[in-house]
């Protein structure tokens, strides 16, 4: 048994997918970059922040796994956007063009605390400032880093993608299986 640091909906389901008997623990990190943080050491230090933060929270009995997602459009990390004006900017930066998408996993339990990237390449096809507005309109991109769901209605906007479709989701499952097993948590290869 673990905890999830996380409220993502999508977290839950992807860790579901591969069978990890776990509970869901409501944690609160302050989500600011640092001044010209890298997105790298970005997504690593707030994984690492929400698993510590559940850990304490949880009096310790078992591992806490915590995740970070961010979309990093020329060079600039976008988050979740904080209005449908925001997601309109942030879509239409991202239109027409490849963006990196990483995700930071880590793990913390009493002897040991791990973090793994995941990193990610997405390309957009070019969108009208209609199919934008549409889009937004659905309330998909609200809650979503980048304002999109490569998972939902934003799949028809994707020609390309390298990497993980789970890290680009919010869980990138193969990071998230090494960490696991290291802690001796079973998935379903365990028994293999
Ligand atoms: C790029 C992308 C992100 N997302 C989601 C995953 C995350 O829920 C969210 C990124 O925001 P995060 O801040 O990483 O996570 P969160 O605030 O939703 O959840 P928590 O901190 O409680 O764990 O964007 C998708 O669902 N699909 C996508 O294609």
């Amino acid at each position: 048994m673990i905890y999830l640091a996380s409220q993502s909906p999508r977290r839950c389901e992807l860790l579901a997918q591969i069978q990890v008997n776990f509970q869901q623990l409501s944690v609160d990190v302050d989500e600011t970059p640092f001044l010209n943080e890298a997105p790298v050491d970005y997504v690593s230090r707030l994984a690492l922040m929400k698993a510590q933060v559940g850990f304490r929270q949880s009096q310790a009995h078992y591992p806490v796994l915590g995740a970070d997602t961010s979309v990093i459009c020329d060079g600039v990390i976008f988050g979740k956007p904080q209005d449908a004006e925001d997601a309109k900017r942030m879509l239409s930066q991202l239109a027409g063009k490849t963006h990196q998408v990483m995700t930071g996993v880590a793990l913390v339990s009493a002897n040991s605390e791990q973090v793994l990237v995941n990193q990610n390449r997405v390309t957009f096809r070019p969108l009208s400032v209609l199919e934008i507005e549409r889009y937004v309109a659905t309330g998909e991109p609200l809650d979503k880093a980048g304002s999109y769901a490569v998972q939902g209605l934003a799949s028809v906007f994707i020609t390309q993608i390298v990497g993980s479709y789970s890290g680009i989701m919010g869980l990138p499952l193969y990071e998230t299986a090494l960490l696991l097993a290291q802690a001796q948590v079973p998935v379903w290869t365990t028994s293999l």
